[in-house]
């Protein structure tokens, strides 16, 4: 283990439920007490969390009083969410989350986070995850350890009665308007979610290539599954339970989006907001639809949204976008474990011929030159070679193409590539790319 000297690993199960939710609310402050997470029903797969304890009192810690410092027991942990269909471009493979990483601020700077960070990449790698994700809670943090901002998404504050593009089919569908429960509407809400990830445009690739959104991680570990749903009153922060409204065709489900109200009374009028969470629809007639509910709710002024991709329906239906003042924000951050493992499980949108030379300080076995021979959407061939490279880079600007969001053109403009034969950068840019934008619709 690589942990820093005085700390040592510790694999966790429900005994540490309750230090463990006392350490989250120590590295994310909260109104949500350890007592409130104990009454919540939150599902842990501990197999896949690891905790850090110290091995003695803190030397550095201050004595109050002259009173001896207290023994720190749980200090540090991360966990990890299996994502064994994540999506990638033109397929899925298993991706391991990381998340739940936090150190007591008492020991916060020691290296802890870098010893936790590299226990994970060795279990991704001893899993067979060629790739680790997460979501950032500080977008500075984790690019030193090779990953690569690979996806945005994009947040919006919608007036209420927004026009919206007339579409074939809209206005046809049946509309629900209920609160989201679980037991009701857990297997609706991951069946419509998976497919509007598989199938955003409803036509498939061509050469087996799946025309998914890359991103787009489905709740494939059940504990996630769970709680996508849950809605404990301490997280409302005074806005209403969470609702759904769910648009059918033919009685059966097109689309969901899950939502909250919050009330204003003001003298000139109610100015209310909906909180929109997360929305899937498997077309645009539905994605029409949805927002139509969803813009035109009594009591309300604007409507503000949460993850949606760069490239959603939305943003072609709205007259006016502009009102909208959209708003782009990291999403998915992205880390090679096996580079040559990922480079070819994924799609690439053109035909390429390129040899990429990658250097990676924390997994220096990773370093090399590797050669990516691909049709356009085709399975590549990804081979380790000593030929020139074309292209030099990191593995975090790597990590940050991979999903197809970020341009090996536009890491080059910044410059975290570098060609090194002309007209590689052109071409490699091009492939590399994908005909929908990545972007999750819920952090993990
Ligand atoms: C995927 C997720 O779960 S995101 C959630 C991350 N958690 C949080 O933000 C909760 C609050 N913060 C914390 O718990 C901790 O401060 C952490 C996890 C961010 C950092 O843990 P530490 O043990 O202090 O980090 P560690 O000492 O290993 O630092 C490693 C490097 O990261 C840098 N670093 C650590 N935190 C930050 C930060 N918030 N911003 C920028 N750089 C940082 C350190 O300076 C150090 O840099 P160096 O390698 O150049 O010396």
């Amino acid at each position: 283990m690589t942990f820093p000297a005085g700390y040592h690993h510790q694999p966790l199960d429900d005994s540490f439920r309750e230090a463990a939710f006392t350490l989250d609310t120590w590295a994310f402050p909260s109104s949500t007490t350890p007592e409130d997470w104990t009454e919540i029903e939150f599902p842990m797969d501990w197999t896949r969390f690891v905790g850090v304890v110290a091995d003695g009192p803190d030397p550095d810690a201050v004595p109050i009083d002259g009173a001896a410092p207290a023994r720190s027991d749980l200090v540090a942990m991360y966990g990890s969410y299996a994502f064994d269909r994540f999506p990638v471009p033109g397929t899925e493979i298993p991706v391991g989350g990381l998340t739940w990483v936090g150190v007591h601020p008492q020991h916060r700077r020691r290296g802890i986070l870098r010893g936790m960070i590299t226990d994970h990449l060795d279990a991704c790698a001893a899993r067979g995850e060629t790739v680790s994700a997460l979501f950032a809670a500080e977008a500075a943090i984790y690019g030193r350890f090779g990953y690569g901002l690979a996806a945005h998404d994009v947040r919006l504050t919608i007036p209420r009665a927004a026009r919206l593009r007339d579409v074939p089919g809209a206005g046809t569908h049946t509309v629900r308007l209920e609160i989201a429960d679980a037991d009701r509407h857990g297997a609706l809400v991951e069946s419509v979610h998976r497919e509007a990830g598989r199938r955003p445009l409803g036509v498939d690739g061509p050469r087996g290539a799946l025309l998914n959104r890359p991103g787009w991680a489905g709740r494939d570990d059940p504990s996630l599954a769970r709680r996508m749903l849950l809605d404990p009153p301490v997280w409302r922060g005074g806005k209403e339970a969470r609702r759904i409204v769910v648009v059918e065709r033919d009685g059966e489900p097109r689309g969901f989006a899950t939502f909250r109200r919050s009330s204003e009374w003001r003298d000139e009028g109610p100015r209310g907001t909906v909180h929109v969470g997360e929305v899937a629809a498997l077309d645009v007639a539905a994605a029409h639809d949805l927002w139509s509910v969803l813009l035109d709710l009594d009591l309300m002024a604007k409507v503000e949204t949460f993850l949606l991709p760069p490239d959603d329906a939305i943003l072609g239906l709205l007259v006016d976008p502009r009102a909208a003042g959209t708003k782009r924000v990291d999403n998915v951050w992205l880390r090679l474990v096996d580079v040559a493992g990922a480079l070819a499980s994924r799609r690439y949108q053109a035909d390429v011929d390129v040899v990429l030379h990658v250097t990676d300080e924390l997994r220096p076995a990773n370093a090399g030159s590797y050669r990516v021979r691909a049709t356009a959407f085709a399975e590549p061939e990804v081979t380790r070679t000593h030929d020139d490279a074309d292209l030099s880079l990191d593995v975090s600007a790597l990590g940050a193409a991979y999903l197809g969001g970020q341009t090996l053109a536009a890491l080059g403009l910044a410059g975290r590539v570098t060609e090194l034969r002309s007209g590689a950068l052109a071409t490699a840019s091009a492939a590399f790319g994908w005909p929908v934008a990545p972007s999750c619709s819920f952090v993990f």
